[in-house]
């Protein structure tokens, strides 16, 4: 299967200039996520719709835990992270929902498994100001949760185009970025440097 390329959002950026960046960048990426955690429920239904009219197919937008708000809105898929609904409970009421874990360990990314997870996001693989102060796990651990799970894993936490091959190499079905795309001075030109990194 294709290499997966998903971004998301620093949580800090109006959503004009999240809407701006999104319209120029979602051609080249296979998954948007919205994860604004101090956003209500009113709030991020208007983040989707800025998105959706600036081009964003709905078929690409993920929405960090607030299921209710995913299938509201008719979007591709949730995030779920350890305080969300389980997996479990989310694909038996929405089956068709795309439902991804954010996991930390080997034995959360075979529970996401075992709840029917479609895929899972594995972090925080390098050193990253998202998580400051907490020892990066590194690409060992990576290739550790890939070989013990089938559900394709994307890595996360201070990726960078260079390392992709270090994560290829680790078994990872894609990436997740955050900082890279959303705080580069060139948007654009960096998500394109990312899809040439995972094309090489
Ligand atoms: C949102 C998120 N979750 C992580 C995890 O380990 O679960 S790391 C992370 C932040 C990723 O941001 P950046 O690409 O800027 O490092």
């Amino acid at each position: 299967m294709k290499k997966q390329f998903h971004v998301i959002s620093t949580g800090k950026q109006t959503t004009e200039q999240f809407a701006a960046i999104a319209s120029q960048i979602h051609l080249y990426v296979d998954a948007i996520h919205i994860r604004e955690k101090e956003k209500t429920a009113k709030e991020l239904v208007e983040r989707i719709e800025a998105l959706l009219s600036s081009g964003v197919p709905a078929e690409k937008i993920i929405v960090n835990d607030r299921v209710d708000v995913a299938v509201a809105c008719g979007v591709k898929g949730a995030q779920l992270a350890y305080h969300s609904l389980p997996a479990k409970k989310v694909k038996e009421r929405f089956p068709s929902l795309f439902v991804g874990c954010s996991v930390h360990s080997l034995e959360e990314a075979v529970e996401a498994e075992q709840g029917g997870a479609d895929y899972c996001i594995f972090g925080h693989v390098f050193p990253t100001e998202c998580k400051a102060g907490i020892p990066p796990r590194g690409v060992e651990t990576l290739a550790q949760i890939t070989s013990a799970v089938r559900i394709p894993v994307i890595a996360i936490g201070g990726i960078q185009p260079s390392h992709v091959p270090h994560i290829w190499k680790a078994g990872a079905s894609g990436i997740a970025v955050m900082s890279g795309v959303f705080l580069a001075n060139d948007p654009l030109a960096q998500v394109k440097s990312y899809v040439q990194m995972m094309q090489g």
